[in-house]
């Protein structure tokens, strides 16, 4: 795992292939037949980008975030992150490999209701034993504090607003200083300031020297990102 300055320092370089995806399908058995989500995609991204992937409903985008983070697992071809082959993990080594190099951002946050602002971002790390368990709650406040929300650590998600709910799970998402994230429709629940403030956070995050693939249905937000991506039928189009 990289510290957040060697995360910097490697961004300043040249941008090397982080993820690689070549030939990637993914077919689901339906009642109608065997149904094609994904279909012979290739891909290249590199350290540093700001992707956008946009396409009309059912076009395969959340198929192909949940096969890029190791959520779900393609039916052929490789994908190859920060040179590991993804593709021939098992179902085990996958979570652990996901819960040290990729955060993910849901559109309706995803916070366990029952557990406070800091507990929820601590989990990841609890998960995948990432710090010391007396360095948690430090680096859980100095994520809340860099997303503005220190204030907001002992409540449960429920007394946020819908753009603090969206910080603390984006912190959430860092926890483990991954350097990937990925978010499917992060702006989809909030209203259209917030949605600015989350892009801008975003934004910022890329500067840093992370790399975030974000599916959106939002054009106003092309400004933010190195590259837009669109997805037809499966395709890369
Ligand atoms: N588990 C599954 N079993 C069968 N078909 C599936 C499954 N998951 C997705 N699909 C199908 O794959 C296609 C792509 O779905 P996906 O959710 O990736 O599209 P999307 O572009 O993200 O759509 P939206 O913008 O509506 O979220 C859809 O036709 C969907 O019905």
């Amino acid at each position: 795992m990289q510290t957040q300055p060697q995360v910097a320092a490697a961004a300043r370089t040249v941008p090397r292939p982080l993820i690689e995806l070549k030939g990637i399908g993914r077919t689901f058995q339906t009642p109608a037949g065997a149904f094609h989500a994904l279909k012979d995609i290739h891909l290249t991204v590199r350290q540093g980008e700001f992707i956008a992937v946009v396409g009309p409903s059912g076009s395969g985008k959340s198929t192909l975030i949940n096969v890029l983070t190791g959520i779900d697992s393609p039916s052929q071809g490789e994908i190859h992150v920060n040179g590991e082959a993804i593709h021939r993990l098992n179902q085990e080594q996958l979570s652990v490999w996901r819960g040290k190099n990729v955060g993910v951002v849901f559109q309706f946050f995803q916070l366990l209701p029952t557990l406070t602002v800091i507990e929820n971002v601590m989990l990841p790390m609890d998960f995948c034993n990432t710090f010391p368990l007396k360095e948690r709650r430090e680096q859980a406040e100095n994520l809340l504090s860099k997303l503005g929300i220190l204030e907001q650590a002992d409540k449960l998600p429920a007394d946020l607003s819908g753009g603090q709910q969206q910080r603390a799970a984006i912190a959430r998402a860092l926890a483990n200083n991954p350097p990937i994230l990925v978010a499917d429709e992060p702006t989809g629940n909030l209203d259209s300031r917030t949605s600015e403030e989350v892009m801008q956070l975003f934004s910022l995050l890329v500067k840093e020297g992370r790399t975030v693939i974000m599916v959106t249905h939002e054009r106003e937000f092309r400004q933010h990102f190195t590259r837009v991506l669109s997805m037809q039928d499966g395709r890369l189009s």
